[in-house]
């Protein structure tokens, strides 16, 4: 099966300056939209509660913040991109009695929308422009003349024309500079999920922590067990991103390379595969997802735990005074937001 991958060329921006957009959050990927459409010449406003600490930071820079009613009321498009936890409730409250035929209504990740907490009228475009990766990075990369690659999705195609909105909307945030995949949100949704638990930050944060935690209970210094076991981690992810494993294994020593063949399939082996697959499996049953509902409905006792947990893992004090003698690294992500 082939995907089909959406360029520039192929995206009509004027779709999406004809509309007015309300962004409602300001967070990772909120500002990181808002700020890109209204440099592509949209017509932007943010949707942000009354007391919201993000507020000043949208003000500063010259955007017009509203209720995140208000700001419904107002757009032709409403791309929601508050915490997928707080979507169901502000959609109820805020966006639905404000919805009316040919709006669209646009998400970031298709959460609410593959597991059924968010169900919108049948009048409405329902879409999805995912951005694949963090939103400071977006930003970043849009105004560096880039941009990172999207997913787009249609759900509820009203108007018939939802996907060519989509495409437009992609444009305006730079993701058909690097290429927007048609998918769908459940593929989004699943292999998102999936991608971040097992893959990018759950299995690559757990194998940093216990790499570095092997090295010095064996007693070698913490700080060679950093340099080793995270800073060098993105020089190597760097090589792969560029061209692949085997750019990557070109570019090692042949001791690394035999090392690598021969030691990572006894670290990532088959017990570790069959976990990935539960895993995989409670995000397909929507297991994690009501989990994860039910943990945020009870106030995060175990997010929060779990969090505070890390924070004072070994690691964390020792990179930080490490970073802070490498001038080349400082470049704090809140600079951009
Ligand atoms: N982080 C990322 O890079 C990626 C995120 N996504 C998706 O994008 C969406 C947004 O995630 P992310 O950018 O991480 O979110 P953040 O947590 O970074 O930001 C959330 C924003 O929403 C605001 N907010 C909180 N509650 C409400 C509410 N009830 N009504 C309106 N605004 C609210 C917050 O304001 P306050 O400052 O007051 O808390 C903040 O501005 C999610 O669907 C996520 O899955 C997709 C791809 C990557
Ligand atoms: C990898 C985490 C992510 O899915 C992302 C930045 O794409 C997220 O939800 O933040
Ligand atoms: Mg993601
Ligand atoms: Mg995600």
């Amino acid at each position: 099966m082939s995907v089909e991958v959406y360029y520039d060329d192929d995206a009509d921006l004027g779709l999406i300056q004809g509309r007015k957009v309300a962004v409602i959050g300001y967070g990772s990927q909120g500002h990181a939209h808002a700020l890109s459409l209204r440099d592509s010449g949209v017509d932007v406003v943010i949707g942000l509660p009354v007391g919201s600490k993000s507020r000043p930071k949208a003000e500063e820079q010259g955007l017009r913040v509203l209720t995140p009613a208000e700001a419904a009321a107002e757009a032709d498009v409403i791309m929601i991109l508050a915490p997928d936890t707080a979507q169901r409730g502000l959609y109820a409250e805020a966006i639905a009695p404000n919805l009316a035929p040919g709006k669209a209504l646009f998400f970031g990740h298709g959460f609410n929308i593959r597991y059924g907490l968010i169900k919108p009228p049948a009048d409405v475009d329902v879409a999805m422009v995912a951005p694949k990766g963090p939103g400071h990075l977006v930003r970043r990369q849009y105004v560096d003349g880039k941009g990172v690659p999207c997913l787009v999705a249609v759900e509820q195609d009203a108007s018939g024309n939802a996907f060519g909105l989509a495409l437009a909307y992609a444009k305006a945030i730079g993701g058909t500079r690097a290429g927007a995949i048609k998918t769908t949100f459940t593929e989004e949704t699943e292999t998102d999920l999936f991608g971040e638990q097992a893959v990018l930050c759950g299995g690559a944060a757990a194998l940093v922590q216990t790499g570095f935690e092997v090295l010095t209970e064996a007693g070698y210094a913490p700080e060679v067990a950093y340099f080793e076991c995270l800073h060098e981690l993105k020089l190597i992810v760097d090589l792969m991103y560029e061209g692949g494993i085997a750019r990557m294994r070109y570019s090692i020593s042949d001791t690394a390379e035999y090392g690598d063949l021969s030691r990572g399939p006894r670290v990532i082996d088959s017990r570790v595969k069959e976990e990935m697959r539960k895993i995989l499996g409670e995000i397909q049953s929507g297991e994690f997802a009501r989990e994860w509902v039910a943990e945020d409905e009870a106030g995060r006792p175990n997010f929060a735990k779990w969090r505070a947990e890390g924070a004072a893992h070994p690691i964390e004090a020792t990179g930080q005074k490490l970073r802070g003698m490498m001038s080349w690294v400082d470049r704090p992500i809140t600079e951009t937001a």
